[in-house]
């Protein structure tokens, strides 16, 4: 196809910069030169590049930071204050032949597997996070924010051929004091329509799952893998004593994860009607290779927002948004 070769000729970013003036203020690789290395003190520049990383500091408090590997732009790793808040496998495969287990892994364009159409032949959870995304540069300074950006070109050929449709992706990540924002643009930019489910797979570090509690979840149809069975959630917060695999649908409220009583996080979402809730639990936990420690569900709860209760359809040209922030409250 002679569009897809010229696509792949020209790098993401030029492609972007050249049909959405709106993204012409990505400023590429931007390190400030006022952060450029000094022979005599070591500085943390705000944004570090390596040829596998970025890694996002706050200029007001080095102890707060987030790292994103370029391989599925996987965020790694976000510290408050010098405290972790996601949790990663200490199994976890980060040099690029699998997705991370971990942090916070993105979903499109398939939530879990397909049975029919074009994107049945996706592994679970599709191509983003098994492909390596371009850094686009910085955006912002205050709330520091990054670009990354994913078209055909970047995803792996056999994944490609198996979704043989064009479209961009821009990933936005903004760090703020006691806050991490994700945001998406969807972009189609094939000559078709297609269809696509998305979610932010965000793996939190909390320190006993038995003492967790998500709010904000009552009354909504559950999809539960688990039990197999779709019922309303009549529980005024959710607990985890066995395996859960839940698709909360369509869901109002703004979603809390409280630990021992005390708020932890605050989830708001634009955009992105449904929440996964997630914990393998023992044995579910044994039988993933990458999970480790082997008794890591205890301190971990995959409280995942995301548009996979249906599909969502682009037409030719036509972009879609959404968001996520996360407000650490502990
Ligand atoms: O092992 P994966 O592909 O990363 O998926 C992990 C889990 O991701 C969750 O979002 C799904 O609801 C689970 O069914 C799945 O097991």
């Amino acid at each position: 196809m002679a569009a897809r070769a010229l696509l792949q000729r020209s790098s993401l970013a030029t492609r972007i910069a050249s049909h959405c003036p709106k993204y012409l203020r990505i400023r590429p690789n931007q390190l400030s030169s006022l952060y450029s290395s000094t022979r005599y003190f070591h500085i943390r520049m705000p944004i570090e590049q390596t040829d596998k990383e970025v890694i996002l500091t706050l200029p007001s408090d080095p102890s707060t930071s987030v790292k994103v590997l370029l391989h599925g732009a996987n965020i790694l790793s976000w510290t408050v204050a010098g405290n972790e808040k996601l949790w990663l496998s200490e199994g976890a495969i980060l040099n690029g032949s699998k997705a991370v287990r971990g942090g916070v892994p993105l979903v499109f364009p398939v939530f879990g597997k397909s049975s029919s159409g074009p994107t049945s032949t996706l592994p679970q959870h599709g191509f983003a996070r098994l492909s390596t995304w371009e850094f686009l540069g910085q955006v912002s300074a205050s709330p520091l924010t990054v670009q990354f950006g994913l078209g055909p070109e970047n995803v792996p050929e056999v994944l490609r051929k198996a979704w043989d449709f064009d479209f961009t992706l821009i990933y936005t990540i903004s760090l703020g004091a006691d806050t991490l924002e994700t945001a998406m643009r969807v972009e189609n930019t094939s000559s078709v329509d297609w269809d696509f489910q998305i979610l932010f797979h965000t793996y939190f570090h909390i320190p006993d799952i038995q003492q967790v509690e998500v709010k904000g979840l009552t009354g909504t149809n559950v999809k539960d893998k688990v039990s197999k069975s779709d019922y309303s959630e009549s529980n005024t917060a959710v607990t985890v004593a066995s395996e859960v695999d839940r698709v909360y649908e369509n869901v109002d409220d703004d979603v809390l994860i409280t630990s021992a009583g005390k708020a932890r996080f605050q989830i708001y979402r634009k955009n992105l009607a449904d929440v996964v809730v997630w914990n393998p639990w023992v044995n579910a936990s044994k039988n993933m290779g990458d999970f480790r420690p082997e008794d890591g569900y205890k301190s971990m709860i995959c409280v995942e927002a995301g548009s996979v209760s249906g599909w969502t359809t682009l037409s030719p040209g036509q972009t879609w948004e959404c968001s996520e922030k996360v407000k650490s409250l502990l």
